[in-house]
Protein backbone atom coordinates (compact mmCIF):
# COMPACT_ATOMS: atom_id res chain seq x y z
CA UNK A 1 0.00 0.00 0.00
CA UNK A 2 1.34 3.44 -0.97
CA UNK A 3 0.29 6.52 0.96
CA UNK A 4 1.09 10.18 0.32
CA UNK A 5 0.58 12.59 3.20
CA UNK A 6 0.41 16.26 2.28
CA UNK A 7 2.93 17.58 4.78
CA UNK A 8 6.55 17.20 5.79
CA UNK A 9 5.78 17.98 9.44
CA UNK A 10 7.15 14.94 11.39
CA UNK A 11 4.24 15.10 13.88
CA UNK A 12 1.94 14.34 10.93
CA UNK A 13 4.14 11.96 8.88
CA UNK A 14 5.06 9.84 11.92
CA UNK A 15 1.40 9.58 12.94
CA UNK A 16 0.51 8.19 9.50
CA UNK A 17 3.37 5.68 9.71
CA UNK A 18 2.15 4.53 13.14
CA UNK A 19 -1.44 3.89 12.02
CA UNK A 20 -0.66 2.49 8.55
CA UNK A 21 2.37 0.52 9.73
CA UNK A 22 2.41 -1.86 6.75
CA UNK A 23 2.26 0.94 4.16
CA UNK A 24 4.94 2.83 2.31
CA UNK A 25 4.39 6.40 3.52
CA UNK A 26 5.92 9.57 2.06
CA UNK A 27 5.33 13.19 2.96
CA UNK A 28 5.15 15.90 0.31
CA UNK A 29 4.46 19.62 0.60
CA UNK A 30 1.14 20.51 -1.00
CA UNK A 31 -0.88 23.72 -0.67
CA UNK A 32 -3.86 23.61 1.68
CA UNK A 33 -5.55 26.44 -0.30
CA UNK A 34 -6.87 27.85 2.98
CA UNK A 35 -5.23 30.45 5.22
CA UNK A 36 -2.03 29.52 7.07
CA UNK A 37 -4.03 29.87 10.28
CA UNK A 38 -7.58 28.54 9.76
CA UNK A 39 -10.16 30.05 12.13
CA UNK A 40 -13.20 27.79 11.73
CA UNK A 41 -14.01 24.08 11.60
CA UNK A 42 -15.12 24.52 7.97
CA UNK A 43 -11.85 26.11 6.89
CA UNK A 44 -9.69 23.64 8.81
CA UNK A 45 -11.58 20.67 7.37
CA UNK A 46 -11.33 22.16 3.86
CA UNK A 47 -7.56 22.46 4.26
CA UNK A 48 -7.35 18.76 5.14
CA UNK A 49 -9.58 17.79 2.20
CA UNK A 50 -7.62 19.96 -0.25
CA UNK A 51 -4.31 18.44 0.86
CA UNK A 52 -5.69 14.88 0.68
CA UNK A 53 -7.11 15.40 -2.83
CA UNK A 54 -3.84 16.91 -4.08
CA UNK A 55 -2.01 13.82 -2.82
CA UNK A 56 -4.56 11.41 -4.34
CA UNK A 57 -3.99 13.07 -7.73
CA UNK A 58 -0.30 12.21 -7.50
CA UNK A 59 -0.44 8.53 -8.51
CA UNK A 60 -0.75 7.08 -5.00
CA UNK A 61 -3.31 4.62 -3.62
CA UNK A 62 -4.26 6.80 -0.66
CA UNK A 63 -3.89 10.55 -0.14
CA UNK A 64 -4.02 12.01 3.36
CA UNK A 65 -4.37 15.58 4.59
CA UNK A 66 -4.06 16.69 8.21
CA UNK A 67 -4.77 20.32 9.12
CA UNK A 68 -4.56 22.24 12.37
CA UNK A 69 -6.68 25.26 13.18
CA UNK A 70 -8.72 27.00 15.82
CA UNK A 71 -12.45 27.68 16.21
CA UNK A 72 -14.71 29.64 18.55
CA UNK A 73 -17.50 28.34 20.77
CA UNK A 74 -18.97 31.52 22.17
CA UNK A 75 -15.96 33.55 23.30
CA UNK A 76 -13.74 30.55 23.91
CA UNK A 77 -11.13 29.62 21.31
CA UNK A 78 -10.52 25.90 20.86
CA UNK A 79 -7.80 24.00 19.10
CA UNK A 80 -9.32 22.05 16.23
CA UNK A 81 -7.74 19.54 13.91
CA UNK A 82 -9.11 17.74 10.88
CA UNK A 83 -8.01 14.82 8.76
CA UNK A 84 -9.09 13.65 5.32
CA UNK A 85 -8.36 10.46 3.39
CA UNK A 86 -8.87 10.67 -0.39
CA UNK A 87 -8.89 7.85 -2.92
CA UNK A 88 -7.95 8.32 -6.60
CA UNK A 89 -11.59 7.55 -7.60
CA UNK A 90 -12.70 10.71 -5.73
CA UNK A 91 -14.06 9.13 -2.55
CA UNK A 92 -13.20 11.04 0.60
CA UNK A 93 -13.38 10.29 4.33
CA UNK A 94 -13.08 12.93 7.04
CA UNK A 95 -12.65 13.02 10.81
CA UNK A 96 -11.80 15.60 13.46
CA UNK A 97 -9.54 15.45 16.48
CA UNK A 98 -9.82 16.17 20.16
CA UNK A 99 -10.26 19.82 21.10
CA UNK A 100 -9.25 21.83 24.15
CA UNK A 101 -9.68 25.53 24.95
CA UNK A 102 -6.75 27.90 24.50
CA UNK A 103 -5.72 30.53 27.08
CA UNK A 104 -6.98 34.07 26.52
CA UNK A 105 -3.50 35.41 25.68
CA UNK A 106 -3.11 32.86 22.87
CA UNK A 107 -6.52 33.82 21.49
CA UNK A 108 -5.56 37.51 21.56
CA UNK A 109 -2.29 36.86 19.69
CA UNK A 110 -4.09 34.84 16.99
CA UNK A 111 -6.74 37.54 16.59
CA UNK A 112 -3.88 40.00 15.97
CA UNK A 113 -2.79 37.88 13.01
CA UNK A 114 -0.08 35.64 14.46
CA UNK A 115 0.13 31.92 13.64
CA UNK A 116 -0.38 29.45 16.46
CA UNK A 117 2.96 27.77 15.74
CA UNK A 118 4.84 31.04 16.32
CA UNK A 119 2.78 32.00 19.38
CA UNK A 120 3.44 28.59 20.97
CA UNK A 121 7.21 28.95 20.53
CA UNK A 122 7.09 32.19 22.48
CA UNK A 123 4.62 30.90 25.09
CA UNK A 124 6.52 27.65 25.79
CA UNK A 125 10.04 29.08 25.27
CA UNK A 126 10.69 26.23 22.84
CA UNK A 127 11.53 25.97 19.16
CA UNK A 128 9.37 24.12 16.65
CA UNK A 129 6.51 23.15 18.97
CA UNK A 130 4.39 22.43 15.88
CA UNK A 131 6.67 19.54 14.82
CA UNK A 132 6.92 18.12 18.31
CA UNK A 133 4.39 17.96 21.16
CA UNK A 134 2.25 20.75 19.69
CA UNK A 135 -0.05 23.13 21.53
CA UNK A 136 -2.12 20.16 22.70
CA UNK A 137 1.02 18.62 24.26
CA UNK A 138 1.97 21.85 26.04
CA UNK A 139 -1.53 22.41 27.45
CA UNK A 140 -2.02 18.77 28.57
CA UNK A 141 1.42 18.40 30.20
CA UNK A 142 2.32 16.00 27.37
CA UNK A 143 -0.46 13.55 28.15
CA UNK A 144 -1.61 13.98 24.53
CA UNK A 145 1.01 14.92 21.95
CA UNK A 146 0.23 16.39 18.52
CA UNK A 147 1.30 13.06 16.98
CA UNK A 148 -1.00 11.08 19.32
CA UNK A 149 -3.91 13.44 18.58
CA UNK A 150 -3.37 12.95 14.82
CA UNK A 151 -3.04 9.17 15.33
CA UNK A 152 -6.56 9.12 16.71
CA UNK A 153 -7.84 11.08 13.70
CA UNK A 154 -6.06 8.58 11.42
CA UNK A 155 -7.64 5.59 13.21
CA UNK A 156 -11.04 7.20 12.56
CA UNK A 157 -10.14 7.61 8.87
CA UNK A 158 -8.76 4.09 8.47
CA UNK A 159 -11.79 2.58 10.21
CA UNK A 160 -14.21 4.39 7.91
CA UNK A 161 -12.23 3.28 4.86
CA UNK A 162 -12.34 -0.35 6.03
CA UNK A 163 -16.07 -0.13 6.77
CA UNK A 164 -16.70 1.13 3.23
CA UNK A 165 -14.68 -1.73 1.76
CA UNK A 166 -16.77 -4.32 3.58
CA UNK A 167 -20.01 -3.37 1.87
O1 LIG B 1 3.84 21.88 7.49
P1 LIG B 1 2.38 21.81 7.75
O2 LIG B 1 1.78 20.50 7.39
O3 LIG B 1 1.60 22.97 7.20
O4 LIG B 1 2.26 21.83 9.35
P2 LIG B 1 1.89 23.00 10.37
O5 LIG B 1 2.63 22.76 11.64
O6 LIG B 1 1.99 24.35 9.74
O7 LIG B 1 0.38 22.68 10.71
P3 LIG B 1 -0.97 23.18 10.06
O8 LIG B 1 -0.70 23.94 8.81
O9 LIG B 1 -1.89 22.03 10.00
O10 LIG B 1 -1.53 24.14 11.20
C1 LIG B 1 -2.10 25.40 10.93
C2 LIG B 1 -1.56 26.43 11.84
O11 LIG B 1 -1.80 26.12 13.19
C3 LIG B 1 -0.56 25.88 13.87
N1 LIG B 1 -0.80 24.74 14.73
C4 LIG B 1 -1.82 23.92 14.66
N2 LIG B 1 -1.80 23.03 15.64
C5 LIG B 1 -0.73 23.31 16.35
C6 LIG B 1 -0.16 22.77 17.50
O12 LIG B 1 -0.72 21.72 18.10
N3 LIG B 1 0.95 23.31 17.97
C7 LIG B 1 1.51 24.35 17.37
N4 LIG B 1 1.04 24.93 16.29
C8 LIG B 1 -0.07 24.41 15.79
C9 LIG B 1 0.45 25.68 12.81
O13 LIG B 1 1.74 26.05 13.19
C10 LIG B 1 -0.07 26.61 11.75
O14 LIG B 1 0.21 27.96 12.09
MG1 LIG C 1 0.95 24.91 7.89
Amino acid sequence: MNILIGSKNPAKVEAVKAIFEEAHVSGISVPSDVSAQPFTDEETKQGAVNRARRCAENGTQIGIGLEGGVMLIGDTMYLCNWGALALPDGRIFTASGARIPLPEEIKTALEQGEELGDVMERFAHKKDVRSNEGAIGIFTKNRVSRKAMFEHVLILLRGQLEFSQEK
